[in-house]
């Protein structure tokens, strides 16, 4: 996917990003302050929103093979089941009861498919939603802080899984996260904004340890990130 001199005014802010490329098959990180353009730029490539001028090139991505997924998830009033198989049902394939099931129980929510998706807690629904972006088997999925709510042991279970589907479907993934370290775990690339502009972006190594912008030193200087601890990510 290419973005190309997007510019859109949401208020009084302006996101303005010249030239971008999210390669096919990685899983890209967007980082940045609060109120720097990162759901903005979702909310673009998701349709949501429309750009003002220039536009995305969505190279042969069809825009019903893209999903997303918000801090505060979106969810039926239906059961947690029948939120996890809408958007399959909409598409005319058949739910795998068996693999959800597993996927529950792997986060702590098994025997929960009967329960009303809107009385869980606000962990559990961010849970539902990722489990409903990994049983769609989408091209290309966005992570808008999902995972920020969640407990230690369901943070690493949906890493593995985000990671485990990249690997087997070969899908494009983007992240927006708070947290560097979930990033770096993750992350192959990695889109630094600031003030509605994208001042970096490139491979994660080379942002998270070795930028030589100043609002990307300036925005990482609080986290300790160990070099080390990246590259034993993928032992
Ligand atoms: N409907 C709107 N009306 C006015 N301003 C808006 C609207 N939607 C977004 N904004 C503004 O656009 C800016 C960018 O918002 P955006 O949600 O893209 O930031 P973000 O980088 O995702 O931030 P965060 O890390 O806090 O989630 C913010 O300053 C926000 O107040």
């Amino acid at each position: 996917m290419k973005i190309i001199n997007l510019e859109k005014r949401v208020g009084q802010f302006v996101l303005q990003i010249d030239h971008l490329e999210i390669e096919e098959g990685c899983i890209h990180g967007l980082i940045g302050g609060n109120g720097s353009g990162k759901t903005t730029l979702m909310k673009l490539i998701m349709g949501i929103l429309s750009p003002d001028s220039g536009h995305i090139e969505y190279e042969g991505l069809n825009m019903r093979e893209i999903t997303m997924t918000s801090q505060r998830p979106y969810l039926l009033h239906d059961t947690v089941y029948e939120n996890i198989v809408y958007p399959l049902k909409i598409r005319g394939t058949r739910p795998d009861r068996e693999k959800i099931g597993a996927y529950l129980e792997s986060c702590g929510m098994a025997g929960k498919e009967r329960q009303a998706a809107r009385s869980l807690s606000s962990g559990e629904q961010q849970k539902v939603s990722m489990i409903r972006a990994l049983c769609f088997h989408p091209r290309f999925v966005m992570i808008d802080e999902t995972l920020s709510n969640l407990d230690p042991d369901s943070v690493e279970f949906f890493e593995k899984q985000i990671l485990r589907t990249r690997e087997i479907e070969g899908n494009t993934w983007m992240l927006i996260s708070h947290s560097l370290s979930h990033i770096a775990r993750l992350c192959d690339r990695v889109h630094v904004f600031y003030k509605g502009k994208v001042v970096q972006s490139g491979p994660a190594r080379e942002v998270l340890f070795h930028s030589e912008v100043p609002e990307v030193r300036h925005f990482l200087r609080g986290e300790i990130l160990s070099e080390s601890a990246f590259d034993r990510r993928n032992e």
